[in-house]
């Protein structure tokens, strides 16, 4: 099943980001959102995880088939590695982490508590994540943040395996990730409507 976007416009604060938005997401295949700071990625990312509802439009085959990550990594500090995914994946109804700590270089920090990790591995452990979930569609906000050039390697593989699997990844980032397979799509800033007054139409 795709994922299919309409006509869809997105808001955040209450000011609208971004319309006319329509593009689909085949199984196996990754779409790479490009825009400037600020031009509504993470916006879109959040309204198509159904974390905040469209202004307009729809979006079709996301719901529970989407595991998503954002900016924030939502560890459980007091955790550890192994801990924190084996909770995500009972969350999630499944109880294999192996190929997660494996995937993203964890094995070694298998019991270290998750508060006492550098930035990247927690960035690490917050992908790992996806892993454990079984759903198909990643919804993935900046992925590489804090990841060097070996972890952003590392997570290439695991979207390429995804992918390999007939999974779906849908990204913003910044950064080239190597995946030649990756469709680009670039989203473009709000154009107003131009506002017409009643004294105005009369005159159209
Ligand atoms: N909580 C908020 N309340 C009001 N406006 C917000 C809020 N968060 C973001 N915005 C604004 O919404 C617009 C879109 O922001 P968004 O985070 O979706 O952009 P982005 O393309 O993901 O940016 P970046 O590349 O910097 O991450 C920006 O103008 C931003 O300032």
């Amino acid at each position: 099943m795709d994922l299919q976007v309409f006509d869809l416009a997105v808001a955040r604060g209450g000011v609208p980001v971004l319309e006319g938005l329509n593009f689909s997401l085949a199984e196996g295949r990754a779409l790479v959102l490009r825009g400037p700071n600020g031009s509504g990625k993470t916006t879109l990312l959040r309204t198509i995880a159904g974390l905040q509802p469209a202004l307009e439009g729809r979006v079709e085959g996301a719901g529970e088939r989407i595991a998503y990550a954002a900016h924030a990594d939502g560890l459980k500090t007091a955790l550890s590695v192994t801990e924190n995914l084996s909770f995500w994946a009972q969350v999630f109804g499944k109880e294999d982490i192996s190929a997660a700590l494996q995937g993203f270089d964890l094995v070694d920090l298998a019991h270290r508590p998750a508060g006492s990790l550098s930035a990247g591995q927690k960035r690490r452990l917050g992908l790992a994540r996806l892993m454990v979930t079984g759903r198909p569609v990643w919804v993935l906000d900046e992925p590489t943040v804090s990841l060097d050039a070996a972890s952003v390697a590392l997570f290439a593989e695991a979207v390429r395996g995804h992918l390999a699997a007939g999974g779906a990844a849908l990204m913003a980032t910044h950064i080239d990730l190597g995946l030649d397979e990756a469709e680009l799509f670039d989203v473009g800033p709000y154009k107003a409507k131009p506002r017409v007054s009643a004294q105005d139409e009369a005159f159209l």
